[in-house]
């Protein structure tokens, strides 16, 4: 009989799972320790669980509000704050150009694998999903012509149809003297359904119809602010999208489309066929990303082709809507602004719908939508990158070495005191604007070196492909609004909500509406 120690004994005693979870315990306090030494970026300030574990910013940005909290961190800590283990967001202006620009080309971060979908075991990067910048220069040179000014009358003969439309349906709902004046417009909803509109239009000429029904009546939109949870949660910890959506058990029992993919789906297919056609005078960009593909076959796919497809959708819509819906809230929150906003427009005598050329010789309208995209940045998240082999030297100084995740936080650069003076968490237009004092040379240097310091539509090669088109939407949409209509808030002094979900989205805004002078609505008769 052989008799073992009594440590031994002791041991083989307990039950089996107790050793297992002592030795995880431990795995996982190796690993959190490790994570809080990580050579290169030890010595730069955050908070303290953010050095443990990512689990700190997945946990941030579930709740909806990263962009305020990075304004805070960087408000205590400095231009510089490590965020997680590896990952760091900086707010100096001046390292846009080295984390997101041309010279050091870097590659994206693992954030964006929340973006692929899977197809036969292989992830398929979209333009925006696309980690490595050679994979992204590939697929984006079939199509950047598309997207290029050559196309923008057609854009903007779209643009038009989409705004009296928009007139129409907001006259009905919101403005109509029996049936609707004075019922509270949820505007950041009604600009959706324009942009989705508008967007669907140019891509596969057709709308989708949200304009006309005045509700999400396909669910279309509920399951892409869904999805876009789901990418700005998991994205900081890619491995847990390989647990839940990605996991091969869920993969094998076939993943559910989306609304949106199917009705991609659906025009694709009937595009192929021919029971479907472009535009007969303006070519969409279901034609062009078809073009692409005869011109590239061995770069674009059918699978590459839907991903050009659904990009524009994704890409386009809610980032579009928040940046009109910001603009309301600045200037109807600003009596002083709405009324010398509505005084240039009065001046311009303008016709309806505004035209694009037209509204860009309004210096205030100008001004106003420039220092709306500089306090509302519609991409919430940093805009991440992956340092490369050479390691970057950021221009405060801080070495980061290869690996690190380095990322830019817009909402906090474009409140730079030094770049945009003392009060830059103020909405002013007037600091777009020639000052008394200044010659033209001088004001020309200031608003070029403004300009340098934001990033709301991204910069360098992945920067936003879409931005003409964005500007169409805006410069044109917002002098027609105002032009025409006179806002209110329809609940002074109940903030409406902001979340954070890759875009920053509106949540109860409401506003009320009435026409600014009954002889517009009769003049515009033909319009609605
Ligand atoms: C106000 C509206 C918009 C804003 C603020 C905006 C912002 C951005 C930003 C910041 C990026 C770069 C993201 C990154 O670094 O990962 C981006 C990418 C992109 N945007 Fe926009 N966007 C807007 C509207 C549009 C529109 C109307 C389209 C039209 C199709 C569009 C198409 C795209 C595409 C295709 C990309 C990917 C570019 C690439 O990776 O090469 N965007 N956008």
């Amino acid at each position: 009989m052989s008799v073992g120690s009594p440590l031994a004994d002791a041991i083989s005693s307990l039950p089996l799972w107790l050793p297992i979870l002592l030795l995880t315990c431990v795995a996982v306090s190796t690993r959190l320790v490790l994570n809080y030494f990580s050579p290169g970026v030890q010595s730069i300030p955050g908070p303290f669980l953010a050095r443990f574990s990512d689990l700190w910013r997945l946990t941030l940005a579930y709740g909806g509000h990263s962009h305020l909290k990075m304004m805070q961190l960087h408000e205590q800590y400095g231009d510089v704050v490590r965020i997680g283990p590896n990952t760091i967001s900086v707010s100096d202006p001046r390292a846009i150009e080295p984390i997101l620009g041309f010279k050091t080309n870097l590659n994206k971060s693992k954030a964006v694998v929340s973006m692929m979908n899977v197809y036969k075991g292989k992830l398929i990067p979209m333009l925006i999903s696309a980690i490595d910048s050679k994979t992204h220069a590939t697929i984006k040179r079939p199509i950047a012509q598309a997207f290029s000014q050559t196309s923008m009358s057609s854009w903007e003969t779209v643009a038009d149809e989409v705004i009296a439309r928009f007139v129409h349906r907001v006259d009905e709902e919101f403005c109509h003297q029996e049936k609707s004046l004075g019922k509270p417009c949820p505007i950041n909803d009604w600009f959706q359904f324009f942009a989705m509109d508008f967007i669907s239009t140019i891509t596969f000429s057709q709308p989708f119809g949200f304009l006309t029904k005045g509700y999400d009546f396909n669910g279309m939109i509920s399951s892409l602010e869904k999805m876009m949870t789901y990418i700005a949660t998991v994205g900081n910890m890619p491995w847990v999208d390989f647990l839940l959506l990605k996991n091969p058990i869920f993969l094998m029992l076939g993943s559910t489309s989306s609304p949106l993919v199917t009705f991609d789906g659906e025009r694709i297919k009937n595009r192929a066929r021919g029971l479907e056609k472009s535009h007969p005078e303006r070519k969409d960009f279901l034609s062009r990303f078809f073009e692409a593909k005869e011109a590239y076959p061995n770069v674009v796919d059918d699978m590459l082709l839907a991903a050009y497809a659904n990009t524009n959708i994704l890409a386009a819509s809610d980032t579009t809507a928040a940046s009109l819906s910001s603009i309301v809230y600045y200037v109807v929150g600003n009596p002083e602004v709405l009324k010398r906003l509505q005084q240039e427009i009065d001046q311009a005598k303008l016709s309806y719908p505004v035209q694009f050329k037209t509204a860009q010789t309004l210096p205030y309208l100008d001004a106003v939508i420039k220092e709306a995209h500089r306090m509302f940045v519609p991409g919430g998240l940093e805009q991440e990158r992956e340092v490369g082999s050479a390691g970057l030297q950021l221009p405060t100084g801080e070495n980061l070495p290869p690996g690190t995740v380095v990322g830019y936080s817009a909402w906090a650069g474009h409140r730079n005191k030094l770049l945009f003076g003392k009060d830059a968490n103020v909405f002013d237009p007037d600091r777009w604007l020639q000052k008394d004092n200044e010659t033209n040379e001088e004001h020309n240097v200031r608003v070029r070196k403004m300009h340098r310091g934001i990033s709301t539509f991204g910069f360098g090669p992945r920067a936003c492909l879409g931005k003409n088109i964005a500007m169409i939407e805006i410069y044109k949409l917002t002098p027609t609004f105002f032009g025409l209509f006179a806002p209110e808030m329809a609940h002074p002094g109940k903030e409406p909500r902001v979340h954070c979900h890759l875009t920053v989205r509106f949540h109860d805004f409401d506003i009320t509406l009435k026409w600014r002078k009954p002889e517009l609505r009769e003049k515009l008769q033909p319009l609605l």
